[in-house]
């Protein structure tokens, strides 16, 4: 029998993945989502038929649909991940998994605020989920049988690659799949932006990049060597050999090397300051 599956927020990430799932054949009437404002549930009611219920308007909105579920994902802010853990603590039953989804937060600390023997898992997804084309690293928590995470792997192999990490492996996954969308779409916008700068109509020069970033996507599907794929771009002595030749000079590698080293520093800041606050009274917070 198809699992319910409760998204308790359900914002970037989490409708991504949803629509994902609905797309994949899962019955909308298996799907119940939370958000915090009328708004956005209002918003999500007009694109999907699952079952929505907004906290701002509605404290029992997440505990409710935490009952009636098999599998609870976690879709929240890190720092509210342990408050709605909390939130529906009484309400789940012994056997249902809870994902979080949300980086920088340990297993400990969510396992700390349910039920001893909940079993939980985190992973860690990224947003082309949405397109059947995700990255989601999974890994099990201390109550999380094998067959537990079996079907939390099986959930997410329906819109995409799954692969099993260690937790002190996830903050560097984060950076490279959860994060890494976003490098490519910024890689996208310089694009169009080089071409503008090269008298191309911002339009065209937009246009030109997606499709160019959407093309290449496809030819990297599956386990293609990107430096195989570049090499065969590159004709000998040709314009594109420059480009790359120029990319080194600068020292994009580096940059890139940065910027994930960078958001790695940030989910360690994360986890650092939310462990920081769980341990102050909650006056002083
Ligand atoms: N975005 C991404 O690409 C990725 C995100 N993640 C993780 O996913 C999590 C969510 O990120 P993202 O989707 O980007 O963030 P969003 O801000 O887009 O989504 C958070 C959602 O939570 C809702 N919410 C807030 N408080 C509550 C509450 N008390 N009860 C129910 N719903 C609530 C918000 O509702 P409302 O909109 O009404 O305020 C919002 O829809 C984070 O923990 C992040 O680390 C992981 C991998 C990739
Ligand atoms: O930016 C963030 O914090 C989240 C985690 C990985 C991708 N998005």
């Amino acid at each position: 029998m198809t699992a319910t599956i409760a998204f308790l927020g359900c914002g970037e990430m989490s409708e991504a993945i949803m629509a994902g799932l609905l797309d994949s054949g899962i019955p909308a009437d298996r799907v119940l989502a939370t958000v915090r404002s009328p708004e956005r549930a209002a918003l999500l009611a007009r694109r999907y038929a699952v079952s929505l219920a907004a906290s701002a308007e509605d404290s029992d909105a997440n505990a409710r649909a935490a009952a009636r579920a098999d599998v609870v994902v976690l879709g929240v802010k890190p720092d509210q991940i342990r408050g709605v853990a909390e939130e529906i603590a009484v309400s789940l039953r012994p056997d249902t998994v809870v994902v979080s989804v949300a980086g920088a937060i340990p297993l400990s600390t969510i396992e700390g605020a349910l039920p001893a023997g909940q079993p939980v898992v985190r992973a860690m997804p990224n947003t082309p989920v949405r397109a059947g084309f995700g990255v989601t690293a999974v890994v099990g928590g201390a109550h999380a049988s094998g067959e537990t995470l079996q079907r939390v792997s099986a959930l997410f192999a329906t819109v995409g690659l799954v692969v099993e990490v260690g937790e002190d492996q996830i903050d560097a996954v984060g950076t490279v799949s959860g994060s890494g969308p976003a490098y490519v779409f910024y890689l996208a916008e310089a694009m169009a932006e080089a071409g503008k700068r090269l008298g191309l109509p911002a339009d065209l020069a937009r246009t030109l990049a997606t499709h160019t970033v959407a093309g290449a996507g496809r030819l990297l599907d599956g386990d293609a060597d990107p430096a195989a794929l570049r090499r065969a771009v590159c004709s000998p002595n040709g314009s594109t050999e420059r480009a790359i030749a120029a990319f080194e000079e600068r020292g994009l590698r580096g940059v890139v090397a940065a910027g994930a080293a960078a958001a790695e520093a940030r989910a360690k800041e994360i986890t650092r300051q939310l462990a920081g606050d769980s341990a102050r009274p909650e006056g002083d917070r």
